[in-house]
C-alpha cells in the first residue's frame, strides 16, 4: 500500500504554483542540485506507451549568454526574410536570458515509429513541465514557461537536435524571487467547466 501523503500540503503546493517572470528574479543562482531534482521529477510524468517524449536542454552561466546570442540571431534571420525585423525584439531575445539563473529549453521528441499520436506526446511533455513547476514551487524557486521568441521557428530546431517531426515547446525560466516575492493566483470557478454524470 502507498504511504499516506499530507494532502493539505499537496493541495497548498498545487494552488501556490505560480509563474514568476525574469523581472522578478533577484539574480541569486538556483543550486544545480535543485534543477537536477526538477528534471528527475519531470520524468515521472505520464507517458503513453512509455515513449518518454521529453528532451530538455539546460542553460546556465555562460550558457545563458550563448542562448541569448543564438536565439537573437535565429530571430534576426527569420525576421529579415519576413521583412519585419525589430531591433527592440532582437535585443530582448539577446538579453532576457541573462536575468535568469537557469533556462530549460523544452522539447518534444517523437519516437522513431511514431507509436502514439503527436498530441499525446505534447501532452506528456506538458505534464513533465508541470512536475518541474511544482518542484520549483516546493523549493520556493520562481519559474515560468515562455513560448514566445523562437519557440515555433523551424530554423531553431536543428541546434536542439530536433528533426521536423519534433517540436520545440518553449523555455522554462528559473530564478530566485526578489525579496520573497510570490504573487497570488487567479482562477475562475470550476462550476461551468465540470459536469458530473451520476445517474
Ligand atoms: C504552454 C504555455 C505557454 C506559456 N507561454 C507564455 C508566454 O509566452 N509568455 C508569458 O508571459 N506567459 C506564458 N505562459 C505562462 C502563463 O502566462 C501563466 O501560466 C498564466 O498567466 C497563469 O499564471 P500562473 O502560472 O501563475 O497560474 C505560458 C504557459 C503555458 C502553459
Amino acid at each position: 500500500m502507498i504511504k499516506p501523503f499530507d494532502i493539505s500540503e499537496i493541495n497548498r503546493l498545487i494552488k501556490s504554483r505560480r509563474s514568476i517572470f525574469p523581472a522578478q528574479y533577484s539574480g541569486e543562482k538556483v543550486p544545480d542540485e535543485i534543477v537536477e531534482q526538477m528534471l528527475e521529477n519531470a520524468k515521472w510524468a505520464p507517458t503513453h506507451k512509455h515513449t518518454e517524449p521529453w528532451q530538455f536542454t539546460v542553460f546556465t552561466g555562460e550558457g545563458l549568454r550563448k542562448l541569448g546570442e543564438f536565439q537573437s540571431q535565429i530571430y534576426k534571420e527569420h525576421a529579415e526574410k519576413q521583412d519585419n525585423f525589430s531591433e527592440e525584439k532582437f535585443l530582448t531575445l539577446q538579453n532576457k536570458p541573462l536575468q535568469a539563473s537557469h533556462i530549460i529549453a523544452i522539447a518534444m521528441k517523437r519516437d522513431e515509429k511514431g507509436t502514439v499520436p503527436e498530441i499525446e506526446e505534447i501532452e506528456s511533455v506538458a505534464c513533465a513541465v508541470q512536475n518541474m513547476y511544482l518542484t520549483a514551487t516546493a523549493y520556493g524557486i520562481g519559474c515560468y514557461w515562455g513560448s514566445g521568441g523562437i519557440t515555433y521557428l523551424e530554423s531553431a530546431k536543428e541546434s536542439f537536435g530536433l528533426s521536423s517531426k519534433d517540436k520545440l515547446l518553449g523555455f522554462l525560466y528559473l530564478g530566485m524571487p526578489k525579496d520573497g516575492f510570490w504573487p497570488e493566483g487567479k482562477r475562475t470557478s470550476m462550476e461551468d467547466k465540470v459536469h458530473w454524470v451520476k445517474d
